[in-house]
């Protein structure tokens, strides 16, 4: 794409946070500058968060399709019962502005224990959390949310090995990037019932194959990649990418560039 389009770029300026998709390495060596859109889309995207978690927890979606089916006969009282969040432990995998504020959005729901781990490891937090060891966030969370930017080290971090530490009853959420799960070990931990319910904002590849063995699950629900997705992210976010560009191409700091 940066070979397309000439030598005359000057600069990227991404529409998202995460610049993944961007070869960075090749940006720094053809001189051009790489903009992106942190900050104005942290809300939007953590409140996604929230709506997947509590679909995917509240069985939404299964109720949603009864309804439409004609399913919903007489009151049955454990029918469609799903698991709440008074009182669990919800563990956060990356703690940067969207899993703080994911962490801040769910504290009104009575969850007892916030657990986190983070590369940047244990800080001051505006909710009382505890960075503890990947490992122990996996084996003690109920519910397992996944905030953190794609990396060579969070590539398939999430895999048979994770899955197998983590709760039968655990809920798994990802809302960072699909690389970060090995999708065919999440597709078997689902199958065996090793964890018991998925929700996914972001697979691999984007848009996600219809004929995906993920799709089969009833218990994995899987949205297109909307976590900033409000009107008004999604115009600021273009707002800021058109300033991104036009600065870079003034010669004058960009509002949000991403250092090469
Ligand atoms: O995934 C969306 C983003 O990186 O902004």
């Amino acid at each position: 794409m940066l070979s397309i389009s000439g030598p005359q770029l000057k600069v990227v300026s991404t529409l998202s946070v995460g610049y993944d998709h961007v070869n960075v390495a090749e940006c720094a060596k053809r001189n051009i500058r790489l903009g992106n859109t942190p900050d104005v889309l942290t809300k939007a995207t953590a409140e996604l968060g929230v709506a997947l978690l509590l679909t995917v927890s509240r069985n939404i979606e299964k109720a949603v399709h009864a309804v439409k089916s004609g399913e919903w006969s007489s009151w049955k009282s454990m029918w469609l019962c799903g698991s709440g969040l008074e009182y669990s432990t919800v563990g956060i995998v990356g703690m940067g502005r969207i899993g703080t504020t994911l962490l801040q959005m769910l504290q009104p729901f009575g969850v007892s224990r916030f657990l986190y781990s983070s590369k940047r490891g244990a800080r001051e937090l505006p909710v009382e959390a505890e960075c503890v060891e990947f490992h122990t966030l996996l084996k003690e969370s109920d519910f397992v949310i996944v905030c953190c930017s794609l990396t060579p080290e969070t590539k398939d971090l999430f895999r048979a090995e994770t899955f197998s530490q983590m709760k039968k009853t655990a809920i798994f959420i990802n809302i960072s990037r699909g690389a970060v799960v090995n999708q065919e070990d999440l597709y078997d931990s689902l199958k065996n019932e090793t964890i018991l319910a998925a929700g996914l904002d972001v697979t691999t590849p984007e848009p996600l194959p219809t004929d995906s063995p993920l799709l089969s699950l009833d218990n994995c629900t899987i949205l297109p990649h909307i976590g900033s997705a409000t009107t008004k992210a999604r115009s600021i976010m273009s707002e800021l990418t058109a300033k991104n560009i036009l600065a870079a191409l003034e010669g004058k700091p960009m509002p949000a560039e991403i250092k090469l």
